[in-house]
């Protein structure tokens, strides 16, 4: 088994860094359905191009890697206590190399483990059977699409599509019902796995599975095969698009496994995979622990047509259809100049910009600011870090994470710092929106997911603060060039994710007569 941790090594690098053929092409083909010129367009070549940035600089494709979980599949008396060890080298070298995020965190302290090891973390499970090679599957599901997994008991009264009850119907409602309530938090356009039945742990878990299945597989149960071409023809009709801008896809995979439950009980539990739906496998000799085959289609098999322009042209090339509506800033921000944007603009941002998430909000909502923060842009974003031989920071991947979380505290921290714009993605309540106009702030949404492509304008890191709060969780001070995102929420009571929701839930109340009798 020399070669066995070296193998495990290059399934992490391949998963983070190189997508899927199968997802790929079916990321290619809702670029095809999106009309052109839409800001769901506009993301999906975002995307696209972030997936061959990454595949090239062998980079995080999102800077959040994600829970890594690895499902080991060995023969009959190969050692796992060993396996277990290498595995743990493999996490610790990959992380150490920029090629996983530091994601393991203690829950009570904050504490970062700085390496993905820790009480729970990796995930590893071995399963032992007939055959005489090891099959070795991962899988990085991000943070955000985590949040947005739901877990229903039938029966149930559900928003929009109203009783669900113990059958074939009420699982197609909480699933239609699972897609709307995600919108653009997780990152969509979305795989999702259904388990139905077991308790809530197993549940969850078999839906988890089921994203291990290739996405243009065909179920072998006839009426759960029905069911997911039902849901994959009609997630579509909710309107609520790519990043939740509004779109024709929302989904791009469906896939249900079902497996008994106690009488009492009937789960149907959804786990949600965004966009970059990051899992691969290899199946290895047991003898030697080398790579014999790649179980999914690599990603340097299917191209992603690249966008004719890349990176911010692309952005601002397609901006005009959009709104009409290109314009950029320099920080610091003035109040007027916020005041002047709309809902639908793209603006593209040079000079400082600091990131800011978590720990930031909560500390800062009684703390002084180490910097002036005045007509600033707050990043909502935990980036992947790499200090060079001379000490010095560069930024390996930066996407934006789910602005929601920091809902709590936004508004009063935007009045306090002077704050002018934050950026992030997902889109934020209706205390943020009061405060924005209030204060004469903006809200904008990048591409979640894209990290490679806004690594690319984050340019120098002038510092950092409260490193002691880990890489992810850190506040950055960046020095940034014609990083674009969109405005969804301006200073004038205008919610683009307000007006997704509230139409994507009146498309949801279409779907409340019985389908499956
Ligand atoms: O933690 C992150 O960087 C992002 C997270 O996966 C999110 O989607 O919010
Ligand atoms: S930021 Fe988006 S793409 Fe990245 S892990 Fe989170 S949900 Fe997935």
């Amino acid at each position: 088994m020399q070669q066995f941790q070296e193998s495990i090594y290059q399934l992490i690098v391949e998963t983070s860094t190189n997508l899927p053929g199968d997802v790929r092409k079916v990321i290619n083909q809702a670029r095809v359905l999106e009309d052109q010129g839409t800001r769901a367009a506009l993301s999906l070549s975002t995307i696209a191009d972030n997936i061959i940035m990454a595949e090239h600089n062998v980079s995080p494709i999102c800077q959040d890697t994600g829970m890594l979980t690895f499902i080991i599949h060995v023969p009959v008396g190969a050692n796992q206590i060993i396996m277990k060890k290498q595995i743990i080298e493999a996490v610790k070298q990959a992380t150490k190399e920029g090629k996983l995020r530091e994601n393991s965190v203690d829950s009570l302290t904050g504490a970062n483990s700085g390496d993905n090891v820790g009480p729970g973390t990796p995930v590893i499970h071995f399963e032992q059977w007939e055959k005489d090679t090891i099959d070795a599957r991962l899988i990085l599901k991000g943070g955000g699409c985590e949040n947005k997994n739901i877990q229903y008991s039938l029966p149930a009264e559900l928003e929009g599509v109203g009783k669900a009850g113990r059958d074939l119907d009420g699982i197609r409602k909480c699933i239609m019902h699972a897609v709307y309530q995600a919108q653009g938090q997780g990152c969509g356009a979305g795989f999702i796995g259904v388990g139905v039945g077991g308790d809530r742990t197993t549940g969850y878990e078999l839906a988890k599975h089921q994203l291990f299945r290739h996405v243009e597989d065909i179920n072998p149960n006839v009426e759960l095969s029905n069911l997911e071409d039902y849901i994959m023809e009609n997630a579509n009709k909710l309107g609520i698009g790519t990043m939740g801008f509004g779109g024709q896809v929302t989904l791009l995979g469906c896939k249900i496994g079902v497996i008994n439950r106690l009488p009492a009980s009937y789960f149907v539990s959804v786990a949600y995979n965004c966009w970059a739906y990051r899992r691969q496998g290899v199946v290895l000799d047991a003898e030697s622990g080398s790579i014999q085959e790649w179980i999914y289609q690599g990603g340097s098999e299917v191209s992603m047509e690249e966008a004719g322009a890349s990176g911010v042209e692309a952005i601002v090339a397609e901006a005009a259809p959009v709104t009409g509506r290109e314009v950029i800033l320099q920080t610091p921000i003035t109040e007027a100049q916020i005041r002047e944007l709309r809902v639908g603009d793209v603006v593209v941002i040079n000079g400082m910009m600091h990131t800011g998430r978590d720990a930031f909000h909560k500390y800062m909502m009684d703390h002084d600011c180490p910097v002036d923060l005045n007509g600033s842009v707050i990043y909502h974003c935990g980036p992947v870090m790499m200090k060079d031989d001379q000490g010095e920071w560069h930024v390996k991947a930066a996407g934006p994470t789910t602005s929601i979380r920091e809902e709590p505290y936004q508004g009063e921290i935007m009045k306090k710092f002077g704050i002018r714009a934050v950026i992030g993605k997902g889109g934020m309540g209706a205390k943020t929106l009061a405060a924005l106009q209030e204060h004469g702030g903006v809200y904008l949404n990048a591409i979640g997911g894209a990290a490679q492509y806004y690594a690319k304008c984050l340019k120098k890191v002038e510092g950092v603060d409260f490193m002691e709060w880990g890489i992810p969780e850190a506040m950055w001070h960046l020095q940034t060039e014609g990083f674009a995102a969109i405005v969804t929420m301006d200073s004038h009571g205008n919610s683009l994710h307000a007006e997704v929701e509230k139409s994507s839930l009146e498309k949801l109340k279409g779907f409340k007569e019985p389908v499956f009798k």
